[in-house]
């Protein structure tokens, strides 16, 4: 099976993107996880799909599957470039467009400047939609990590995010931490851990430990969810500007019910094609 794909990234949170609007497209985790590996296959972070919208009034379909072979809900990221992608392959002139996702109905918008903004829709913040199985609804939980115990903002944008504040994300155990967190037996679908260190009340530095994928040099939802996990704990205002490792975003929020607003880069790196066995 002959494969073409786009190689692309947002702020160094890579991908490989595939257009099945076409023909249908379904690789098995092993393929997945072959075309993911920074060694025997092409490297990625996550692989997305682009799909013909299975609903009316959408443009596109829009699936995300991690570097292990699982298939998640959302990413931020990769929306951005979804939008540049199908955009530059001329698969829609609309720089507007509306996306079905396992999360629900984003909708990426390509600007003037090259930036891409994107409506993520509004966070889930019940314990049982993140799903988080939580002391009490409190915003800030302990976590035991076996020999220590962190507290966390339990937040989904669609995909379970699990936020820390720390003193300075450099030197925070985000390799000990991170794996600790995504397994943890209190969120039944697994999460990403976000470590995040406040520079001011409009100003974060982050870095996510991500489900399926390790620590990535830039996470769009995991951004999202710190910002919202500040706001929520009264230590951000909207907007944020969020340093990550592979550039910045800027995210909005008005609060609860509020959808969450990512703008940043999406950048196409290659096109190619791989012959899959
Ligand atoms: N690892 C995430 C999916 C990719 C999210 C990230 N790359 C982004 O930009 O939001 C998860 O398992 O929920």
């Amino acid at each position: 099976m002959r494969l073409r794909f786009t190689k692309m990234h947002g702020l160094g949170n890579d991908f490989i993107v595939v257009d099945a609007t076409r023909a249908p497209f379904e690789l098995t985790p092993e393929r997945i996880r072959f075309l993911a590996d920074r060694h025997f296959g092409v490297g990625c972070d996550q692989l997305l799909v682009v799909e013909a919208p299975t609903q009316p009034g959408v443009d596109f379909r829009y699936r995300i599957f991690n570097a292990d072979g699982g298939e998640v809900e959302q990413c931020g990221n990769g929306a951005r470039c979804f939008v540049r992608f199908v955009h530059d392959r001329k698969l829609t002139d609309k720089t507007h467009i509306r996306v079905e996702t396992q999360a629900g109905l984003i909708e990426p918008k390509l600007e003037a400047d090259g930036q891409v903004t994107v409506n993520m829709g509004a966070p889930h913040l019940a314990p049982d939609d993140i799903p988080f199985d939580a002391d009490s609804d409190a915003v800030v939980q302990p976590l035991s990590l076996g020999d220590v115990r962190v507290l966390i903002t339990a937040v989904s944008m669609g995909n379970p995010h699990a936020v820390q504040v720390v003193a300075d994300v450099d030197s925070a155990p985000v390799t000990v931490q991170g794996p600790a967190i995504e397994n943890h037996v209190r969120f039944p679908a697994r999460v990403n851990a976000g470590f995040m260190q406040v520079v001011d009340a409009h100003h974060i530095r982050l870095r996510v430990w991500e489900r399926g994928a390790g620590e990535t040099l830039a996470c769009g939802t995991g951004a999202c969810a710190a910002v919202v996990a500040g706001i929520l704990r009264e230590l951000l205002v909207s907007p944020v500007r969020v340093d990550t490792r592979g550039g910045s975003l800027s995210i909005a929020w008005a609060g609860p019910g509020s959808p969450v607003y990512m703008t940043g880069p999406a950048v196409t790196v290659f096109d190619a094609e791989i012959e899959l066995d």
